[in-house]
């Protein structure tokens, strides 16, 4: 096990292991990206997957919020498409577009394509070495979140090889090729678990898993398709940890979307559940019980706001969450054409209601 600098903030770990806390630990989805103009400086000179893929900037964008707000976590500059790539596929970032796949997985057949997953945690080592190397460098500031994709998010962009508005190509496979898709979805899982049993290795100390397209399902379809691969995943990755000597690895499940889904989440083993702006906190505290920390939940919209309008929001938001087992957050990412001030106003607004 490395040596790290000892921790000086724990606010989110023992929130999400539901121990009291005297301040509601805060950070924020996208907290490094392109709003931030320290951000865009670096990506204008260098390709996106480049950055992911070279610790010395994935490091340094990754403490650019650290350095900027007082958050109570950094999450690694990264993103959850490195899984398919690690898989042997091809994906670029287009500017203005996101990121594409030139050859998406057209049928079933395609899947002959794909790399045994065995080999995903050598292909990922850049990811373990940029957390290693953030980890040091935080000095203890604030613990160090990884991440993933979960697998029927990660087989939506494979299938579909782009964000989609419906989703329909991927959802065929579903309806069509149900036995394929659970192929597929296992090859995602193993590869999942690996990946980020390796993060906590390398120094993560709390993970999350991105389920960001649950909101084209239903409450069946997440049962048969998302529900096996997120219990795997949790309860792999929590055992090896152990195993491991890492003690207990917090988990965030984030469903996004997910609303229906809620009460059969709360029956697997994610310490949190993050929840969008769709979903009310009284609702997702009626559904998941007293024993999940909850995580959420202020539309990112709200930061078009003026700050007046911030602070009323976050603190309607922290009324209805309570102030235990809360970690405050947005309800999805930042965008690119937010005023990085108004990330402070809300931060701000979070400290202030979490201590009155
Ligand atoms: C956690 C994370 C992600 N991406 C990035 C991070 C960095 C860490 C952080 O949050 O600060 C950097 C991250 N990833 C990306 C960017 C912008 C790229 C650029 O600079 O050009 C950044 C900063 C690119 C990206 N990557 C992805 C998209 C969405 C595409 C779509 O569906 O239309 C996009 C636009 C896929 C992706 N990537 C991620 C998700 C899950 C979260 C979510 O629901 O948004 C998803 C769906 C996860």
């Amino acid at each position: 096990m490395m040596d790290f600098p000892v921790l000086k903030n724990d606010y989110i770990l023992k929130a999400a292991k539901g121990e009291d806390v005297d301040v509601v630990p805060v950070w924020v989805m996208r907290q490094a990206g392109r709003y931030l103009p320290e951000f865009r400086e670096e990506r204008a000179k260098t390709d996106f997957f480049t950055m992911c893929q070279t610790p010395d900037l994935s490091c340094k964008v990754t403490l650019q919020p650290i350095d900027r707000y007082p958050l109570d976590a950094a999450i690694i500059f990264s993103d959850i498409l490195v899984i398919p790539q690690a898989l042997n596929m091809v994906v670029e970032m287009k500017p203005g577009e996101g990121p594409v796949f030139p050859s998406p997985l057209k049928e079933p057949s395609d899947m002959s394509r794909l790399d045994s997953p065995k080999y995903v945690s050598e292909k990922l080592q850049y990811v373990f070495d940029a957390i290693t190397l953030t980890r040091t460098k935080l000095e203890g500031r604030v613990p160090l979140i990884g991440f993933a994709g979960a697998p029927w998010t990660i087989m939506a962009y494979m299938i579909e090889g782009k964000g989609s508005k419906t989703m329909s190509n991927s959802k065929r496979w579903l309806y069509a090729h149900p036995e394929d898709s659970h192929k597929l979805l296992d090859i995602i899982s193993e590869a999942t678990i690996d990946y980020l049993v390796g993060q906590v290795k390398a120094g993560a100390q709390m993970l999350q898993v991105f389920e960001s397209h649950a909101e084209h399902l239903n409450a069946a379809l997440f049962k048969e398709f998302c529900i096996p691969y997120l219990k795997r995943i949790c309860d792999r990755v929590k055992e090896s940890a152990s195993w491991l000597g890492f003690g207990s690895i917090p988990m965030i499940i984030f469903p996004k979307g997910g609303h229906y889904a809620l009460k059969e989440i709360s029956s697997l083993n994610y310490d949190v559940i993050g929840i969008d702006w769709t979903v009310d906190p009284v609702k997702a505290r009626e559904l998941v019980g007293p024993n999940k920390t909850l995580q959420g939940n202020l539309d990112p919209c709200a930061l078009y706001g003026s700050k007046e309008s911030i602070d009323a929001a976050v603190k309607d938001m922290m009324a209805k969450f309570g102030k235990k087992r809360y970690i405050a957050n947005l309800g999805h990412g930042m965008y690119p054409d937010m005023d990085p001030e108004n990330l402070g106003a809300f931060i701000d607004a979070v400290h202030k209601y979490s201590k009155t």
